[in-house]
């Protein structure tokens, strides 16, 4: 059976980069009959023998179709294999597992919840509106009625909520996830805010005792489904290495930036990034058929050359189509664009290009389109709806 081997993906980043190698070693002589592709890959050498969390293992029971392999490993090792989502979890060296809260269960938060679930892990939810909590449960995840419930009764809460003002309410309001957190909890923010709202929400956390990650994805939809996420993290260090398994099940790469706010400010970067692609990329579709080329021979043509992108051969077919499916809501993409301009702002560095495609994605708002997958910013570009 073929193996897809998801730690040659992995960027585990920075001051640890070093050190994760000469653990790495260490791992593969411990683990020395393995077949390679089920060699261990350290989540940290650099465990801090102080730090405030409870230290962890994982261990790992595979069973692929012949049901013959079962591994187990201890010792901050953390085994990547395909396999790997059939059972899963990571255990306090008191043998009880790590608990893992999660708060937001939109478009993205509901199948990275699910890839947890999956993955074995015990996880509880909450989403304001509860339905959406309700396949979760049928899944095997536990509920909680408040933010406040969930981070009481967990080590660990991933929070996935829409912007910047929902983000700081669910964090802090009534009942709110600091009301449950305390000394030796964690609390991690994927939501895509800004760094000012980040560090808000930090200073909260950390002075109920607990400790602070920011951990915002790159990557939509189908991404978060396949557990194909980038984490851009930055915050307490020891909370990254505590995290980074569950990180890993949800996502292929991760990178730790340093201080809060720098994991928001790469985020939006990239988005801004991505929003003045794809405003540029609607323009150049209706030019194309407005001079009498058919602009899916455009798509392709593009898909060939170096400017090719994914988001061109995954969106463009159906742009083609005026279809706009929706994995990422264009309020968020416009939501991304104007936190972009205002970090740009607060350095003063020009981004006129950025600014204009901002103006787009205002426009498609105002014509209904919030809910629509952002590339119907498109629309904002046909007479019709500029009229
Ligand atoms: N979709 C994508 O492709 C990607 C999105 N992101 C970012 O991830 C975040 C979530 O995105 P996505 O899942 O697409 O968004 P959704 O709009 O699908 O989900 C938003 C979530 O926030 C909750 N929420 C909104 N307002 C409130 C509030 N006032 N109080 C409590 N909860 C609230 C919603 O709850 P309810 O269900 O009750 O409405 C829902 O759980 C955003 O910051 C987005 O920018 C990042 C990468 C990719
Ligand atoms: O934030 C959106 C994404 O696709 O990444």
């Amino acid at each position: 059976m073929p193996l897809l081997l998801k730690a040659s993906n992995r960027h585990l980043l920075s001051s640890s980069s070093s050190s994760s190698i000469a653990s790495m070693a260490t791992c593969s002589s411990f683990c020395a009959q393995l077949p390679i592709p089920f060699r261990p890959v350290p989540i940290s050498s650099s465990f801090p023998t102080n730090q405030p969390f409870k230290p962890f293992s994982a261990q790992a029971s595979i069973s692929p179709a012949s049901d013959e392999l079962f591994f187990m490993y201890k010792k901050k090792c953390l085994l990547y294999s395909p396999y790997l989502t059939k059972t899963f979890s990571v255990f306090a060296d008191d043998g009880s597992p790590i608990t893992v809260g999660f708060l937001g269960l939109g478009i993205m938060g509901s199948p990275m919840a699910l890839n947890l679930i999956k993955s074995g892990c015990d996880v509880t939810v909450w989403n304001r509106t509860k339905s959406k909590c309700d396949p979760l449960i049928s899944m095997g995840a536990k509920y909680k009625s408040s933010p406040e419930e969930v981070t009481a009764a967990c080590d660990v809460t991933f929070a996935m909520l829409a912007d910047p003002e929902c983000a700081v309410e669910v964090a802090c309001g009534n009942h709110g996830a600091v009301s449950g957190m305390g000394p030796g909890k964690g609390y991690v923010d994927v939501s895509t805010v800004d760094g000012g709202t980040s560090k808000l929400i930090s200073g909260h956390i950390k002075a109920s005792g607990a400790s602070f990650l920011e951990a915002p994805v790159s990557g939509s939809k189908k991404p978060a489904e396949d557990g194909q996420l980038i984490f851009l993290t930055a915050g307490d260090k020891s909370l990254y290495e505590t995290v980074s398994p569950f990180l890993d099940i949800m996502g292929k790469s991760r990178f730790y930036l340093g201080e809060v706010g720098n994991g928001a400010a790469m985020k939006l970067i990239v988005n801004m990034i991505m929003g003045s692609m794809m405003a540029t990329f609607s323009e150049g579709l209706l030019l194309s058929e407005k001079v009498g080329l058919d602009p899916s021979v455009l798509v392709e043509v593009v898909s060939k050359g170096a400017i090719s992108a994914p988001m061109y051969a995954l969106k463009g077919p159906s742009m083609v189509k005026s279809l706009y499916p929706t994995a990422f809501p264009l309020k968020h993409q416009q939501k991304d664009m104007r936190l972009a301009l205002g970090l740009a702002e607060s350095v003063s560095q020009p981004t006129p290009i950025s600014a204009a495609a901002n103006e787009l994605y205002k426009v498609a708002k105002s014509h209904g389109l919030s809910d629509s997958d952002f590339s119907a910013v498109i629309e904002a570009l046909k007479g019709k709806v500029q009229s």
